[in-house]
């Protein structure tokens, strides 16, 4: 399908009005299947106009507190139906803009819906307790109230659905925020904070700042009138930004890497062990944070499992995403396409054997785009780079063990604990998986990606700040608890 999309400049949204920035600088914003498409031109911003911004969010939250939590909620579920009316030209630029297929892209947006539809209902659930007080004579019970002014700090490889899982919970609760995304994606970015203004937000509730991380992130990070800073994406800017926020006594909360495994036991349905490896690793091109990047299997099903696997993954169809029939798109950048050839040089150079893929694609209606192979490595050894540092690609490392002890054990040692899965008829297996593998999400049976809209979302060890996203529990950080004592 082709819906038509305006190569303009997107501009600021501060207060409430669409503004140009003073730096006058643009840049173009890409097609990674195709880089002569320019899906828009994007301002580099500067510090002053993150100044401006929050200046204004600041004098807006004031009132915006006072709305009740159902009347703030009104303006969530305007902003879904808007989004919703505009769901597939939205999903098309994002698939322009960073590469996942148009179905996927379609289903992210979706989510986006689902999501300020969840929150906009927020707005009418409780938010305290009351709790005995040891005075008879007294009432104690808690509250809770917004930060202020959010920072909201996004990544490229969710456009749509990152910016409005840290946005709608933050606005509910009653904070003004000020949206800095990634600069791959900043077009989708402005047509989702676009929704937001047909649906009415009062000024200086939602802005957005486009720009380069180290100027306009580090601005947002830095600024003394920002209460909090939701942020996801690599390991060293995230720990910039938490040190940071610490530093100035701000709150902070940081979804970052991963390097997520799946334990095939030997008595698995290898078929759906498979198949769900596959859409892990691969999916997305591999670039999610809880995409699967290494496979433990045990000795008995290895050969039986890597067959199938390879059977599978040569049926993978690569091109433009907005293609019928084509399964996974290219890489989101340049600079990521050259991440994931660089991991599997690596991969090679340490001895790990190269069972598929390892090239970029080329030829006609690739040789314009950033296309890599899904890739595949045999006789990988858990201190190998490719089985250590997330790779954000289409890039698999097997891993042959003994028993499920070992697999465990290799499971765990590395730095990161965002999400990892089993696959076993076993329920004794099952069970001491759950309890010691170190991963905020433990998946039975099925993909290691995945994450639904109402339950918690986050990383043990480097993967997050120890927070968690979504659900119930985004009201963790995006308000303050206050005891109140009344007698
Ligand atoms: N956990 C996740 O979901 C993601 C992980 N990554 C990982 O990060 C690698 C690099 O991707 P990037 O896009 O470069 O991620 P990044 O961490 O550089 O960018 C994420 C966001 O932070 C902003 N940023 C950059 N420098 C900043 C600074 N000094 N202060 C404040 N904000 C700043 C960026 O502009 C962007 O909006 C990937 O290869 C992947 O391994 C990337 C995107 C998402
Ligand atoms: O797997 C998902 O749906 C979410 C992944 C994610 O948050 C990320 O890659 O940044």
């Amino acid at each position: 399908m082709t819906v038509e999309t305006k190569k303009e400049t997107y501009l600021n949204y501060v207060n409430g009005a669409w503004v140009a920035s003073a730096s006058g600088e643009t840049k173009p914003s890409l097609n990674p299947a195709n880089v002569n498409d320019v899906v828009g031109y994007v301002q580099m911003s500067t510090k002053e106009e993150v100044d401006q911004a929050v200046t204004q969010a600041k004098i807006a939250q004031k009132a915006w507190k006072k709305l009740s939590g159902n009347d703030r909620g009104a303006f969530l579920y305007k902003a879904a139906d808007v989004l919703e009316s505009r769901l597939d030209e939205i999903a098309e630029c994002m698939t322009r803009e960073m590469g996942k297929t148009f179905p996927e892209a379609k289903g992210e947006t979706a989510r986006g819906i689902a999501i300020l539809r969840y929150y906009a209902g927020e707005g009418l659930r409780k938010v305290g307790d009351v709790i005995p007080s040891t005075d008879s004579k007294a009432l104690m019970f808690t509250s809770r109230v917004p930060l202020g002014v959010v920072g909201v700090i996004t990544p490229w490889n969710f456009p749509v659905a990152i910016p409005i899982w840290k946005m709608a919970p933050a606005l509910v609760y009653g904070n003004a925020i000020v949206l800095k995304p990634a600069q791959e994606t900043a077009v989708t970015a402005a047509k989702v904070i676009e929704c937001f203004e047909q649906a009415g937000f009062p000024p200086g509730i939602v802005n957005l700042v486009t720009g380069s991380g180290s100027v306009i992130g580090q601005a947002l990070t830095d600024h003394p009138d920002v209460n909090g800073i939701t942020f996801t994406g690599s390991n060293g800017v995230g720990k910039g930004i938490g040190q940071g926020c610490l530093a100035r006594g701000a709150k902070y909360q940081l979804e970052m890497g991963g390097k997520n495994p799946v334990i095939v036991a030997a008595d698995a349905d290898i078929d759906l062990a498979v198949e769900s490896t596959i859409a892990g690793a691969f999916r997305s091109t591999g670039q999610k944070c809880t995409a699967t990047s290494r496979v433990i299997i045990e000795a008995a099903v290895y050969e039986t499992f890597k067959e199938k696997l390879l059977a599978k993954t040569a049926e993978i169809t690569i091109g433009n995403g907005l293609e019928e029939g084509i399964w996974m798109g290219p890489s989101a950048s340049e600079g990521q396409l050259n991440t994931v050839l660089h991991y599997i040089e690596k991969g090679k150079e340490e001895g790990a054997t190269l069972l598929a893929g390892g090239n970029c694609v080329t030829g006609e209606g690739y040789d314009d785009g950033y296309f890599v192979e899904p890739t595949i490595f045999d006789n990988v050894t858990s201190d190998m780079t490719i089985a250590q540092e997330e790779i954000f690609g289409p890039v698999i490392a097997l891993i042959q063990v003994n028993n499920l002890e070992d697999a465990l054990t290799i499971a765990n040692d590395v730095e990161f604990g965002l999400s990892a899965s089993i696959f076993t008829s076993n329920i004794q297996s099952m069970l001491s998986f759950v309890e010691d593998m170190e991963a905020g999400l433990i998946r039975i049976n099925s993909e290691s990606a995945g994450v639904e809209l109402q339950a918690p979302f986050g990383g043990m060890k480097q993967s997050s700040s120890h927070s968690r996203e979504q659900g119930e529990a985004a009201k963790e950080f995006f308000t303050s608890i206050k005891t109140v004592f009344v007698k």
